[in-house]
């Protein structure tokens, strides 16, 4: 179709084809009147898309032309149908005075696709939507760089390409471009990552991913004349990634991008590492069923607005390593609900309550697409950063910061209020959108219209005195325009200057020099005061440009401000304290709880949650912990976790005391669901996951095994969960918490000094168990599996089978058959008690202890020993 002769079609379909030849992969609505229409395959495919009707329009080139069309006023909801199922839009408008000769004048304003959504309908309130770009470099090495378009920072890196698959996973890009001619193993690569994601793969032309372009975009964006302020020079890959990047948002923006305020760089080692694995077992920001609700972040996030709940999310998902920032948040958090400031926290939260999301609107005022409404609405949120700004004065730190940012020049508001509206149209097209008194010309176009009822009725007056007709009337429809109006009999009389306009069976309608002249300034009044208002509104954004810096700076200072207040008032609401920071190794939990399961177990009214202690530190790094399937093992390990993220983030955490060592990573294998997308066993993937944390752990990072080894036979599953732990316990020396229902496991900590036994207690009360929930020092003494089959509703006949079972396997368990695991009972009390003699001997430090510390150890382990 597309490289058919022009000429043979309709003028119409040969503007029509020839913009659509620049869009071959995209659909493209091509704006008539009211409807966006599309034509031949774009019409199959919206049709099939949206569900829309197929119909046929005449013909072009000899041919039916296939067509689909939506009104222009519902666009936004078909964009967003299309934009979820991966389609871009190229959004054609007309931009030519309609009745011209020819088709009028067309021209592709904006392409909207999946990672460059810059419509507030289109957009989730709470998430960002980035766009990312992959340049493959030589030598191994990839550049990325990646941007949301309504936020305007820029983010760039490098890694290798073995690291590719953590970054987009952690970035989440809802949209990933990269250059047309990239190996194809590259491009493999790249399929492989998306798969089981939403990204979308957007293949983009080679030479826009040049390093100098890149950095010449960046400057000319930043307005500046070196990188180095923002220490992004030497990146030439992630400067040619980034150089897509910027080609690709201006390509859909149709213009470049004024509102990129700054680049931020970010090295493979700054943040706390927290594989995709650990997000989705901790249910940071999803259940691992996929919902938004409960988890870690929705419990934290009370903020009042859209861009403080971003900001919220960013610092729970990128928390730093080196520990400034989270120093800087709990200073702030201090400062907010305590001394004479007691309440600074809910006052601003209620001038926070209705702000608008200025960093959107400022992104879309720089893109020239803000909406009249928003910018009443940015005008109010103005004024209300005045006010939090003097609540914040006086205080140090960050809030200083903040009051300072919050202050954007009066002009900027006082524009806005002379230049729009109190109450304007949604839409400049409708009118009704510039404040009376802005301009002279509108105010007297407007005048006009609004004298038009008693410029008539005073005309009818004086005609009927100068004709002497008393039912002459004057009037108005659309065909004719304005006329007098005189019955039959009476149109003798009228005077000399009437001009006949018709002559209907009982009267005849005239028109007169004056009427006619006021018709041609009424009419055209409309139409003027609508044209001046686009122009006003033009100018209005035109002037607003220059503020966009400034207010990019006042909604970052917004959302920080509302982030703070919110972790301030979740650390109040739900009781949590802050953590301190030290630099010796350790986790030291006082009273820790998991904040999601204490929330769940609060709102269902059944009972308190059980708060625990976690004491991790240089000698002891690991903790091997058993007891019942429902004690809570999972419960406290995933605990621990959340709290050391939560710490990391500069947020208070659900404990009573929490002192916490450096982080540089939380990994976890948990869970046993097949990864049937990739193709891979329950015990494939945990084993692969497994190898992935022993690769990756370090001596700073917290791993969390939950019940490794059960994928596979016992004896297997026994001896390699023995070796992992003594793998992390040897050489990665990571902090662990190893849940295990391998009884055996509970002999490690004895021969390795750097673990020790815990385990989560449960009581019997006949046949039935009552979970206690506490951590307990030791090893568990039981399983109580069948206990919990019958709380789980097992029926009577398999519980009955299931204890005949287990009497027999322990009646014939013997000293040579050892038992391997905790679902049958194990010689318990023979085994625990050789085994702490050995703990307390592998415990000893004999270079670190006193004489005085070594005979103590010595009669302790005597009396030990008379106990066996
Ligand atoms: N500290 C606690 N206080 C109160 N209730 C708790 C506590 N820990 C866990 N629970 C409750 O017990 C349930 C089971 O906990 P969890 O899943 O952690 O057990 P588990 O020992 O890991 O079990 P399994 O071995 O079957 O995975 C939780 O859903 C929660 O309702």
């Amino acid at each position: 179709m597309m490289t058919e002769d022009l000429k043979q079609h309709t003028p119409m379909m040969a503007q029509y084809l020839a913009l659509k030849a620049d869009f071959p992969d995209t659909l493209l609505f091509y704006r008539m009147g009211d409807f966006y229409e599309m034509f031949y395959t774009d019409a199959e495919k919206a049709a099939r898309l949206l569900d829309i009707t197929l119909t046929t329009r005449g013909q072009s080139a000899g041919q039916p032309i296939q067509m689909a069309g939506v009104p222009f006023h519902a666009m936004e909801g078909y964009l967003a149908k299309l934009i979820r199922q991966g389609e871009s839009v190229a959004i054609c408008e007309q931009i030519g005075e309609v009745g011209g000769k020819g088709p009028v004048e067309r021209k592709v304003m904006r392409v909207v696709t999946p990672g460059t959504l810059t419509d507030a309908e289109l957009l989730n309130e709470k998430t960002e939507s980035m766009l990312m770009a992959v340049h493959q470099g030589p030598r191994n090495r990839c550049g990325l760089a990646w941007l949301s378009v309504t936020q305007g920072i820029v983010f760039l890196a490098e890694c290798a390409p073995d690291a590719l698959g953590a970054w987009i996973s952690r970035i989440a890009p809802s949209e990933l471009a990269y250059s047309a001619t990239v190996t194809t193993s590259f491009e493999e690569r790249l399929k492989r990552l998306r798969m089981g994601t939403s990204v979308f793969l957007t293949a983009r032309p080679e030479w826009q991913f040049d390093s100098a372009l890149g950095q010449t975009k960046l400057l000319s964006a930043l307005q500046a004349a070196s990188l180095t302020s923002w220490n992004a020079q030497d990146l030439p890959l992630a400067h040619a990634a980034a150089g897509a990047l910027l080609a690709y948002a201006e390509h859909t923006q149709g213009r470049t991008l004024t509102h990129i305020s700054s680049v931020q760089v970010q090295r493979d080692d700054a943040l706390i590492d927290l594989p995709a694995t650990t997000r989705r077992n901790l249910e940071l920001t999803l259940t691992l069923r996929g919902e938004d609700s409960p988890t870690l972040f929705s419990l934290l996030d009370t903020c009042m607005t859209g861009m403080g709940s971003r900001a919220l999310k960013r610092w729970l998902l990128e928390p730093k390593r080196e520990r400034t920032e989270a120093r800087h948040r709990l200073h702030a958090i201090a400062t907010l609900h305590t001394g004479p400031n007691a309440n600074l926290w809910q006052s601003l939260r209620q001038q926070l309550k209705g702000c608008a999301d200025v960093e959107r609107i400022t992104a879309r005022l720089a893109l020239r697409q803000v909406r009249p409404r928003e910018l009443v609405a940015l005008l109010n949120t103005l004024q209300k950063t005045q006010a939090l700004s003097q609540h914040l004065q006086g205080l140090d730190g960050q809030l200083q910061a903040i009051a300072t940012d919050l202050l954007t020049p009066p002009e900027c508001a006082n524009l806005i209020a002379a230049g729009i509206a109190p109450e304007p149209a949604a839409m400049v097209r409708d009118g009704g959108v510039i404040a009376s008194g802005f301009d002279a010309e509108l105010d007297e176009l407007r005048g006009i219209q609004t004298n038009c009822d008693a410029f008539l009725l005073d005309l009818e007056v004086r005609e009927k005195a100068r004709s002497g007709i008393p039912n002459l009337r004057v009037q108005f429809n659309r065909v004719h325009g304005f006329y007098i109006e005189v019955s039959t009999g009476q149109a003798s009389k009228v005077p000399e200057d009437y001009r006949r306009r018709q002559t209907l069976k009982n009267a005849e309608r005239f028109i007169t020099p004056e009427l006619k002249a006021f018709e041609d300034k009424a009419l055209s009044a409309q139409d003027r005061a609508l044209a001046r208002e686009k122009w006003l509104f033009e100018q209005v954004l035109d002037q607003l440009q220059a503020f966009v810096p400034m207010l990019t700076r006042t909604a970052q200072a917004l959302a920080a401000l509302d982030a703070l207040c919110a972790l301030t008032e979740r650390a109040l609401t739900l009781d949590w304290c802050a953590p301190q920071f030290v630099e010796q190794p350790c986790i030291d939990i006082t009273q820790g709880r998991h904040p999601v399961v204490q929330a769940r177990l609060a709102e269902l009214s059944s009972g308190n949650f059980i708060a625990n202690d976690t004491r991790l530190g240089a000698k002891q790094r690991m903790q091997m912990i058993t007891g019942p399937n429902m004690g809570g093992k999972s419960t406290y390990m995933r605990q621990v976790a959340l709290i050391v993220l939560l710490a990391s983030m500069g947020s208070h955490v659900p404990a009573t005391a929490c002192t916490l060592g450096p982080i540089d990573a939380i990994h976890t294998r948990i869970g046993a669901a097949d990864d049937l997308a990739n193709a891979q066993s329950t015990f494939m993937l945990e084993m692969t996951e497994g190898a992935q944390i022993l690769h990756a752990a370090t001596p700073q990072s917290l791993v969390l095994m939950d019940e490794i080894g059960r994928g596979t036979s016992t004896f297997d599953g026994l001896a390699l969960a023995s070796a992992i732990a003594t793998q992390l316990h040897d050489k990665t020396q990571a902090f662990t918490l190893f849940a295990t229902h391998y009884f055996e496991l509970t002999e490690f900590p004895a021969t390795h000094h750097a673990a020790v036994n815990v385990h989560v207690s449960a009581a019997e009360a006949g046949r039935d168990i009552v979970f206690l929930h506490a951590i307990e020092p030791g090893p568990a003494s039981k399983s109580y599996g069948v206990q919990v089959a019958r709380l789980a509703g097992m029926p009577a006949a398999v519980l009955n089978q299931a204890r005949h079972t287990l009497d027999a396997l322990e009646a014939n368990a013997t000293a040579s058959q050892r038992q391997v695991d905790l679902f049958a009972a194990a010689p318990v009390a023979e085994v625990a008690s050789v085994s702490a003699v050995e703990a307390a001997v592998a415990a000893l430090d004999p270079d670190a202890m006193s004489p005085r510390e070594a005979m103590d150890a010595i009669y302790q382990l005597k009396a030990l020993v008379r106990t066996v």
